[in-house]
């Protein structure tokens, strides 16, 4: 039996853009989701995710007592569509097949825009890997996890799945099929404050609302991307500067950029405003938006407070430095 953990992530600057060949700058948190694996006798795959929340439970209670359960069959199936897509692409590469029990735990909101997706995928992988007594490569995990994230999102950037594996904080940039990592080095300490709020679409859902929007109205579109990535490289130089007020100017003018796509919401954008008028630098969605996660630039107290006053609840978190590790391996 080995336990994995893979760590969630913030974007800094260039989520959505990043679908589109632009670079992001992303920091690993040091929110972790585990994956227990144990290999079974037979050839079933055994999983047991605590965390997903599926709405739509029927009951029937019959008179004798009897109760039956039933719920959305579909749903069930494509909420697990990432732990499944990465046991089958790891029985692929390993060209083993061997019965699984799978346990998974999420310490961040599920679907909130910190990576729960890419993590458990990373995970799954890895857990699977090591339970049946093969190592894997680092760059070979990453691909093979960005991979699940690309069959199950449609389209999907390296972003999350790089972060989940290495962790750290890293400027990211798709070209083709290939992934330019480069860990950058921050000048200062960079003090975030995270708020999130429940999220109904899923990634893909908002990964393809973007990209119908790029297709209709391209000439529109494209420069706003485009702008993305140029705040990104800037993003990047501010933060090895150190230069915090310029982080948070660019972080503001990223969750414009955002807001302009159609990913943010009133919600979200109670939170980002409330964090800036309580002090904090800069403030943006992070993530797919849709709901979900905001990071505020600070470490005040009063930006926790107004973006609880919003309704917003408050993640406190770290860097991450580790990437995926095994948590245990008896
Ligand atoms: N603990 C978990 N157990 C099983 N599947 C999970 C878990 N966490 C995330 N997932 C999968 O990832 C999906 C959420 O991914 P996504 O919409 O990309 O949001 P995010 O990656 O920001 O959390 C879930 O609907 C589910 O399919
Ligand atoms: C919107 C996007 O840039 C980030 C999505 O992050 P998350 O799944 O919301 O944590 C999509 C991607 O990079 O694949
Ligand atoms: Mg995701």
């Amino acid at each position: 039996m080995i336990t994995i953990r893979a760590p969630g992530k913030v974007i800094l600057y260039g989520e959505h853009a990043v679908v589109y060949g632009e670079p992001a700058l992303a920091m690993a948190i040091n929110k972790y989701l585990y994956v227990t694996a144990r290999a079974r006798d037979d050839n079933k795959i055994n999983i047991n995710a605590r965390d997903l929340r599926l709405a739509g439970i029927s009951v029937t209670i019959s008179e004798g007592g009897d109760v039956v359960a039933k719920t959305d069959y579909g749903a069930v199936i494509s909420a697990l569509s990432y732990v499944k897509r990465a046991i089958e692409l790891a029985m692929e590469y390993l060209d083993k097949k061997v019965g699984i029990d799978l346990e998974i735990r999420s310490e961040m909101p599920v679907g909130a825009g910190l990576g729960t997706s890419a993590a458990v995928a990373v995970a799954t992988i890895l857990a699977y890997a090591k339970e049946l007594g093969y190592d894997i490569d680092k760059r070979e995990l990453s691909r093979l996890a960005w991979q699940v994230e690309k069959d199950v999102q449609g389209s999907a950037s390296p972003t999350d799945t790089t972060m989940a594996t290495f962790g750290g904080i890293m400027y990211i940039k798709p070209e083709g099929n290939n992934t330019v990592m480069e860990p950058v080095k921050p000048g200062a300490n960079v003090p975030l404050i995270i708020g999130y709020v429940p999220r109904i679409s899923t990634t893909k859902d908002l990964v393809a609302m973007v990209r119908r929007k790029y297709e209709i109205m391209r000439n529109i579109i494209e420069p706003i991307i485009k702008s993305i990535g140029l705040i990104t490289k800037k993003g990047r130089e501010a933060l090895e500067m150190g230069d915090l007020e310029l982080m948070g100017t660019l972080m503001n003018i990223n969750h414009g950029l955002l807001d302009a796509l159609g990913v943010s919401t009133r919600q979200l954008n109670d939170m980002v405003y409330a964090a800036r008028h309580a002090g904090a630098l800069g403030s943006k969605l992070t993530g797919a938006g849709g709901g979900g996660c905001m990071i505020a630039l600070s470490d005040r107290i009063e930006v926790e407070k107004a973006i609880e006053l919003t309704g917003g609840s408050v993640l406190r978190a770290g860097l991450d430095t580790n990437g995926a590790t095994i948590v245990s391996n008896d």
